[in-house]
């Protein structure tokens, strides 16, 4: 096997200079062969609150300039184990939801051909049922843990099915998620009704409240998740609401009482050996954003999805 092209090296090029693939890695149209693809959905159509989040690709690539190539989290160098590429924008229409969803679903299975992996930077959350039903496809239903503040398994908005705060409910409809495995972590603040959680509930969902990471910790959380998910087909979905505002300012709807990013990061960091099919970032709302927080919040998260799916890459590889 030809050694897989890496990202630009810093200490030639810097790494201000030049385009801005995430983490400074070729284009996908620049190899052979593709393990694990970044793709960006530049999609805010489905916003309740703050836009902006169509800008969140651009944005987390540019703060992604300073990843370097070995992660000591996970003891891995993902580009070296695997051929990871920029796919660039999956570029839909905003103002047609419909079409929209049609496309991304569309690019999402085209880039999944042939077992490449998918990490998809949003764009708000309405992607992420997209992003399910092309999982599904692949993989049938998959198993969803589901980082974020909020449910999103609320079922219409000024009357429209497809929102970002519809997801979920609509991925329980179509059955493309496995109702056994469903978690959302880091949930908080104020909710419409009671009926909000009762309906979660009967959609199969648990929940691990922003409360309960502090409260009970990582670890604890790390192994009941694992418990709840053992080696179905995972996807996972984080909304970077899910962390604090002062983690992560630059998002549309933020919640007081959020998890560290470090809190994210490490419980991230648990899920290494798990069945790791696919992941998105999402919310990033770059106008909102102070100082590249959000960003380099979100670069670090695809950084370490990538490392995962990284090593399952290479586990794969050797048996
Ligand atoms: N998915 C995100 N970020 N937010 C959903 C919030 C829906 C609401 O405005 O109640
Ligand atoms: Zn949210
Ligand atoms: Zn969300």
């Amino acid at each position: 096997m030809t050694q897989p092209i890496g990202p630009v090296d810093s200490s030639k090029t810097p790494r201000y200079a030049g385009p801005a693939g995430f983490a400074r890695l070729p284009r996908l149209d620049q190899v052979e062969h593709a393990d694990i693809v970044v793709a960006g959905v530049p999609f805010d159509s489905g916003v309740s609150y703050r836009s902006g989040a169509r800008f969140g690709p651009t944005h987390i690539r540019e703060a992604s300039r300073l990843l370097r190539p070995y992660n000591p989290a996970l003891d891995v160098s993902p580009f070296e184990v695997a051929q990871v590429a920029d796919a660039g924008d999956i570029a839909v229409n905003p103002f047609n939801i419909g079409e929209a969803i049609d496309s991304i679903q569309a690019a999402a299975l085209e880039l999944t051909e042939g077992g490449t992996r998918l990490v998809t930077l949003g764009g708000d959350h309405t992607i992420a049922l997209p992003l399910l039903r092309a999982a599904a496809e692949r993989h049938g239903p998959v198993a969803l843990l589901h980082f974020d503040a909020h449910l999103d398994t609320w079922d219409t908005y000024f009357g429209a099915e497809y929102t970002h705060g519809t997801p979920f409910r609509r991925a329980f409809e179509e059955g493309i998620i496995d109702t056994e495995a469903l978690s959302h972590v880091g949930t908080r603040g104020p909710l419409y009704g009671k009926k909000d959680l009762e309906d979660d509930r009967r959609f199969g969902f648990g929940i691990v409240t922003s409360a309960d990471v502090y409260r009970q910790g990582v670890d604890e959380v790390v192994a009941k998740l694992r418990d709840r998910i053992g080696d179905r087909p995972l996807y996972i979905s984080i909304d970077v609401d899910v962390m604090d505002p002062a983690h992560a300012p630059g998002t549309g709807t933020p919640e007081a009482g959020g998890i560290t990013s470090r809190e994210l990061l490490e419980i991230l960091r648990g899920f290494v050996g798990l069945n790791l099919i696919g992941a998105d970032v999402v919310e990033v709302s770059p106008p909102y954003d102070h100082a590249e927080i959000t960003g380099v919040a979100a670069s670090h998260l695809g950084y370490d999805l990538v490392s995962l799916l990284a090593l399952r890459h290479e586990a794969s590889a050797h048996v």
